[in-house]
């Protein structure tokens, strides 16, 4: 009987570290020298050290003298080498000295080698090797420092001195345990040494121990020292008298006692131990089988790609970006927090207490808590007030208290208790600067945080755009709607990289937004053919929303193939280098859409805008495409119930009616605002009153400038091509006019049976502009129908044959 043997491989689990080398090119000549010279220079220290390990006593006494050129030094590499094993060696790190030479060689190695495949070691790893190989070079040498006495050149002056000074504080067991610890920090991070691993480790080998006392060895043909390789025969039975196995493992060896074997190879081979028979009677003997626990691999494509060169980092094109500092915005508090006005705080008290008594409502008690524009009174009635008696008399309240801006909440959500809110007298401005610079902005994780401004409680109010996922935004002229979007745009220059958001600006009014246009390289996003990034023009703007539309069908592609259900997990797949960026694959930055004057688009050009609109809205929020929409005419012909439905963000600035107010709210309350940044926000379901955060031009203009001062892309980003419907279906494209890839792309759209662009950019390896006109060309000739919407084209040749007679006949006319 034999046994079988597990011959498991061990794998490397090399954890990933985030560390990063600084990123100089050299050219290819460049890292041949540098690598030959490291080369050299690690040859030299090598030979320097061993020298001196051997001739330092008879060297040491010309070390003060070495500019004395008749002396001569015992040293294999004379006065130098005395000198370097001197400095390196006996005052530096004794015999640990050596990784300095050990490391320089294969960095050298590496730069010399390294690009024709002679020696595949990555960057990454060569500076994980320093990073790591220097502090156990002083591990070394401490811990040769305990050999001190005996040996004193083992651990050198470091070690020698280090140790000493540990020792003078944590005393001898410290140093111990302070070093053991140091190991055990290096085992586990650098070797991935864990408990578990040593334990399974010392299984196997007890394991293999057992065997070696295997009662049944006399029956095995075998040699220890045999690589052993594994036969199985399942369902035999051996013929031997007293052991019936219906699993036997044998060796090689055994090969001719078993008549032709089943060779069965298992990915993992169990250990086998074996219980003999007893002989007393039960004379049948057990084999039992170990399991290995499989080994965890790793070390797959991607992983490795994210060890070699760290994960993708979308923002190494403009890495010298730098993020407009804090400076750039105006202080308008002068650091001041609110006031309290007590003389205000009383009267505003009596007034709410004399005006209640008058509708025979008591109050049990009343708290106020100081905004930036308004006070919050809170009041809890006296028992047996019912709440809806104080919801009855709202305009009668406020027109008791005869001052604008006041707003009752009765009650207030999830209290009981009742607000109103009055203005202040001296309303304190809420400057943009205070709230860039709050813990809240700078510390929300977000994908695409907005500070709008502060609450009631002066608390500042971030919330993520990319989490509403669109944002609709009215209020009369003159309140604050312009400030409102600068502050929105403002918060995103504050906190996204060019490379993670663009923006597609549109602005009837001309005026509004157009300091970003010193910005359009960085941040903006364009059609290919638009000379200015910021659409002014109404026919423009169907154009960029239709195409926003593909960029959409695009990008629902792309994270369909890469099986993401958004472009959060899109980008991170792809930042782990798990998408291959030959295979279409990109980085997807955020797009925020900004209309600024959403009524006038309607007015002009009606259901062309909001038929895009609408679809944007409904689907977008998955693949990152957001919108903001501002409006001055909150009316229902311009908020539909379309848009409605999709925008469950929604701002509102002061406006006229309380129509109005119902129409972007679904609730009154606008209208009672008391303008100059005093907004509601509403998510769906409390509302909640800020004080926007004020930006003025000037500021604005100041991060324009800083941003469009810096290195930029080449061009703005470039949202894909759309060809109105009359391009799509005027074309008279002669044979010889035909794309170099005519053909091919035929073959693909009759193969595949799916007339669609990005099928032929993805096959092809074109760009989308390049696709399309593919595409419009087979439309012409009448390989594929017309074009359908978001849906792809019908193809009208039904296989490959048939496609070759349509071209064959094609040429003969
Ligand atoms: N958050 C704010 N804090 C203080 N003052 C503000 C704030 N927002 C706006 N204002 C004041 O109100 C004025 C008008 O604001 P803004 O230009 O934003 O109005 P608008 O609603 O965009 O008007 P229009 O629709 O006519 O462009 C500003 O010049 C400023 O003086």
């Amino acid at each position: 009987m034999a046994r079988k043997k597990s011959t498991t491989k061990k794998k490397a689990t090399g954890k990933t570290n985030s560390l990063s080398m600084p990123s100089f090119k050299l050219s290819r000549l460049q890292e041949v020298i540098v690598g030959f010279f490291l080369i050299a220079l690690g040859i030299v220290f090598l030979l320097s050290f061993t020298s001196f390990l051997l001739t330092w006593r008879s060297d040491q006494s010309i070390l003060g003298r070495l500019t004395e050129r008749e002396l001569e030094a015992q040293n294999w590499l004379s006065k130098l080498g005395a000198w370097l094993g001197n400095v390196f060696v006996y005052d530096g790190f004794g015999i640990a000295a050596f990784s300095i030479a050990i490391l320089l060689i294969i960095t050298g190695t590496y730069l010399f080698a390294a690009k024709r495949g002679a020696f595949s070691l990555s960057r990454k790893r060569i500076s994980l090797l320093w990073i790591w190989g220097l502090p156990l070079m002083l591990w070394l040498s401490v811990f040769f420092g305990f050999f001190h006495q005996s040996i004193p050149l083992l651990g050198g002056m470091v070690g020698m001195e280090l140790n000493d000074f540990m020792q003078d504080y944590i005393g001898l067991i410290g140093t111990i345990i302070v070093m053991a610890f140091l190991a055990l920090i290096y085992l586990t991070l650098r070797l991935g040494v864990t408990p578990e691993k040593i334990s399974s480790y010392f299984k196997r080998k007890s394991a293999q121990v057992k065997e070696g006392f295997d009662p049944l060895e006399n029956i095995e043909a075998t040699d220890e020292e045999t690589d052993w390789k594994t036969n199985t025969i399942e369902g035999q039975t051996i013929g031997d008298d007293n052991v019936d196995l219906t699993e036997i493992t044998i060796t090689e060896d055994d090969e001719e006692e078993i008549p032709e074997p089943v060779l069965k190879t298992e990915p993992i081979s169990p250990i086998i131990t074996s219980i003999p028979a007893t002989g007393d009677g039960d004379d049948i003997g057990m084999d039992i089988e170990q399991t290995v626990d499989e080994e965890e691999v790793f070390d797959n494509k991607a992983s490795k790609l994210v060890q070699d060169f760290g994960e993708f980092d979308p923002t190494l094109e403009l890495s010298n970006y730098q993020f407009p500092p804090i400076d750039l915005l105006k202080d308008y508090t002068k650091g001041k927090t609110i006031t309290i006005n007590e003389q205000e705080l009383q009267a505003n008290k009596d007034r709410i207490v004399d005006t209640l008594k008058n509708y025979k409502i008591g109050i049990a008690k009343i708290t106020a808590t100081v905004g930036p524009t308004v006070t919050l009174y809170e009041i809890v009635p006296e028992a047996g007030v019912r709440i809806s008696k104080i919801k009855n008399l709202e305009d009668d309240i406020a027109l008791s208290l005869a001052a604008l801006g006041i707003r009752i909440i009765a009650p207030i959500p999830g209290k009981g208790t009742i607000g109103i809110e009055v203005p202040n007298q001296n309303p304190s401005i809420v400057s943009m600067r205070s709230v860039i610079a709050s813990p809240k902005f700078q510390n929300a994780e977000m994908a695409l945080p907005i500070a709008f401004g502060k609450t009631i409680s002066n608390e500042t109010f971030v919330v993520d755009l990319a989490k509403m996922p669109h944002l609709l935004m009215a209020g009369a002229t003159g309140q604050g709607k312009s400030v409102g979007l600068n502050a929105v745009l403002t918060s995103l220059l504050y906190s996204k990289h060019p490379a993670e958001v663009k923006f597609v600006l549109v602005d009837p009014k001309k005026v509004e937004l157009t300091l970003f246009n010193k910005i359009e390289r960085h941040y903006l996003a364009k059609l290919p053919d638009s000379e200015e990034a910021i659409i002014t023009d109404n026919s423009k703007v169907i154009n960029t929303l239709n195409s926003l539309c593909i960029e959409m069908d695009q990008r629902y592609d792309i994270l369909k193939e890469a099986m993401c259900r958004n472009i959060k997990e899109y980008n991170a797949k792809f930042k782990a280098r798990k998408l291959n960026p030959a295979n279409g694959h990109k980085f997807l930055p955020y797009i925020v859409l900004v209309v600024d004057e959403f009524a006038d688009l309607i007015m002009t050009a009606g259901k062309e805008v909001e038929t895009p609109i609408a679809r944007l809205a409904q689907l977008a929020r998955a693949i990152g495409i957001h919108l903001i929409i501002a409006t001055q005419r909150p009316s229902v012909n311009v908020i539909t119930g379309m848009i409605k439905a999709n925008f469950p963000a929604r701002v509102s600035f002061r406006v006229q009616q309380k129509v109005d107010s119902r129409t972007i709210l679904d609730s009154g309350g606008a209208d009672q605002l008391i303008g100059r940044g005093d907004m509601l926000y509403t998510s769906g379901n409390e509302i909640i009153r800020i004080q926007c955060a004020f930006v003025d031009t000037p500021e604005v203009e100041k991060i324009t400038d800083f941003i469009g001062s810096q290195k930029a892309y080449p061009d703005a980003h470039l949202l894909p091509e759309y060809v109105g419907e009359e391009g799509g279906t005027s074309l008279d494209i002669s044979i010889e006019e035909r794309d170099a890839k005519f053909k091919e792309a035929a073959e693909i759209i009759v193969v595949a049976q799916q007339g669609s662009a990005s099928l032929l950019q993805r096959k092809l390896k074109l760009g989308y502009n390049r696709a399309g006109r593919i595409i419009d060309q087979l439309e012409a000739a009448g390989i594929v129908g017309g074009f359908e919407g978001s849906k792809a084209r019908q193809v009208l040749i039904p296989d490959l044959a048939s496609l070759e007679v349509f071209l064959n006949a094609e040429k003969q006319n």
